[in-house]
């Protein structure tokens, strides 16, 4: 299986290529060309940093274009990560107003609850959703590695596996073959390996 890693300077890569050949991937590739994107069986979109500057890099190399040929209308499966996640959504509030790749219809916003402490850092419990593909075969609430400030919320009819820090807020996301985790599974031990195998098998 190939699976390419977005490059766009902004990524926690090392560590998701070192999990992904453990998973038993033969070719973890990391680029932003289209023919090498197209060529992957699946794509990750990572992300570490902020927000705009993030949709910035990502429109210099004309990501957005390509992502929206490959995983929109030819329907590639992608698994966005933390920023990654956020980013494929349509907006965010961090840098000022941003839009994202629009992909689902989701905004971001900064974590907001009173007497809490952000950033949101530390393992924290999914309340998993039904029919959810990346939690397949887990037990109930398991525990994953968050480090954030900003949260996804939408209201339109994708799965969502929620998480509460202070307010209830999308730790993950299951649309078509498009999926989002807010936390950091590569960080995530266990749950992390689970869930990732989940998205090679089931996307
Ligand atoms: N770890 C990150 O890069 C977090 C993504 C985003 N900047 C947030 O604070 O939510």
């Amino acid at each position: 299986m190939k699976v390419a890693i977005v490059d766009y300077g902004m990524g926690n890569i090392r560590s998701l290529t070192t999990t992904l050949t453990y998973l038993g991937v033969s070719d973890v590739i990391l680029s932003n060309n289209y023919e090498i994107l197209k060529s992957a069986d699946k794509i990750i979109l990572p992300g570490v940093g902020s927000f705009g500057k993030a949709m910035q890099q990502i429109r210099e190399r004309k990501i957005d274009v390509y992502l929206k040929d490959l995983v929109v209308n030819s329907g590639k499966p992608m698994l966005g990560v933390c920023l990654g996640m956020q980013l494929v959504g349509n907006s965010s509030t961090e840098d000022g107003y941003n839009e994202g790749l629009g992909l689902v219809d989701a905004e971001v916003t900064r974590l907001s609850a009173p007497n809490i402490k952000v950033p949101h850092v530390g393992f924290n419990q999914i309340a998993i959703s039904q029919n959810s593909r990346l939690f397949d075969g887990m037990a109930a609430n398991p525990d994953f590695y968050f480090t954030h400030s900003y949260k996804m919320l939408t209201q339109s009819n994708i799965n969502v596996s929620a998480c509460e820090y202070g307010e209830r807020f999308v730790a993950a996301f299951e649309y078509k073959n498009i999926a989002g985790v807010q936390f950091h599974p590569e960080l995530s031990q266990k749950n992390g390996l689970h869930l990732l195998k989940n998205f090679l098998e089931k996307f």
